[in-house]
């Protein structure tokens, strides 16, 4: 089993498997479902009714795949980073200066999409925003969040929700200030994709902006990793897709100072068309 970042991405880059994106047929939304954890952090699993939600085709495959590999990841920094822990500081110092330079209007809710342990909530949304609620399909990683994100000065007030549940069946019932997104997205069809893109949409409040943070190919090519079963995908199917679901982009940035040898990473701001 691959166990660092680097080794992961160094597999990606011998491989460049260069493939079809997964699914480019018109887009037909699931019924979306959302299972939050309790405000104690007891209840960790999808509803009845989203346990019931089939997909067509390839795509349960896709999913059980990359739950099978987090659910061997430890719930630590490094585990979320792939072994490459010591990247955070250098990630949520450029996320920050993203955060500054687009001025989000609101602080009083955020979500963090595909949250983790909660390394993006407690690093950059808590000191931010007077709450912040999480989407993060692994259990384990669910309750971790919990506790990384109110431990020491943070004070148990700042986390609302955490939404144990895939993102491919998230829907937001808030209206949030910032919706962020980091490092998921890969695990996402691109026909989950766009159809989260939509529902995102309708969780945004007046002027508020979605955010996505992802490793991009560097080819005009989507690369196919077997082993977490994920895509990464060139900037420009991230860029249509937005298109397609309905926002515009408002700021895109490459993150700098990333150790050599890595995907490029962007941040990406977005509004709804209709709404501005
Ligand atoms: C590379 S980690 C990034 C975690 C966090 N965003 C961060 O930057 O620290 C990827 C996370 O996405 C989660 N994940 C994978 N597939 C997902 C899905 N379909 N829906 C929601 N989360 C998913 C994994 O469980 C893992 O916690």
């Amino acid at each position: 089993m691959t166990t660092t970042l680097e080794a992961q991405l160094s597999d990606k880059l011998q491989m460049m498997d260069e493939i079809k994106d997964i699914d480019q047929e018109p887009l037909k939304e699931e019924e979306p479902s959302n299972a939050p954890i309790s405000s104690d952090g007891t209840q960790a699993s999808p509803s009845p009714t989203a346990s019931a939600t089939k997909i067509a085709g390839p795509e349960p495959e896709f999913y059980d795949k990359a739950q099978k590999y987090w659910s061997e990841v430890p719930a630590t920094v490094n585990g979320m980073l792939g072994g490459l822990g010591y990247i955070s500081a250098i990630d949520i110092q450029g996320s920050n200066v993203f955060l500054r330079e687009i001025r989000v209007p609101g602080n009083r809710l955020a979500l963090d999409c595909g949250a983790g342990i909660g390394r993006v909530t407690r690093n950059l949304l808590i000191p931010r925003f007077n709450c912040v609620d999480l989407v993060e399909q692994d259990p384990a990683f669910a309750e971790k969040a919990r506790e990384y994100c109110t431990t020491g000065d943070l004070g148990p007030g700042k986390v609302g929700q955490i939404y144990n549940v895939g993102l491919q069946r998230f829907a937001p019932s808030q209206q949030y200030d910032l919706i962020w997104s980091q490092w998921v997205l890969g695990h996402l069809t691109d026909r989950d994709l766009v159809a989260f893109f939509r529902r995102i949409k309708l969780g945004l409040a007046p002027g508020a902006y979605f955010c996505l943070k992802e490793n991009v190919s560097s080819s005009k090519k989507t690369v196919e990793d077997k082993e977490d079963s994920s895509v990464t995908r060139p900037l420009e199917s991230y860029e249509r897709f937005l298109k397609e679901a309905g926002f515009r982009i408002v700021r895109k940035v490459k993150q700098q100072n990333f150790p050599k040898g890595l995907f490029p990473v962007y941040m990406i701001a977005c509004k709804p068309v209709s709404k501005e």
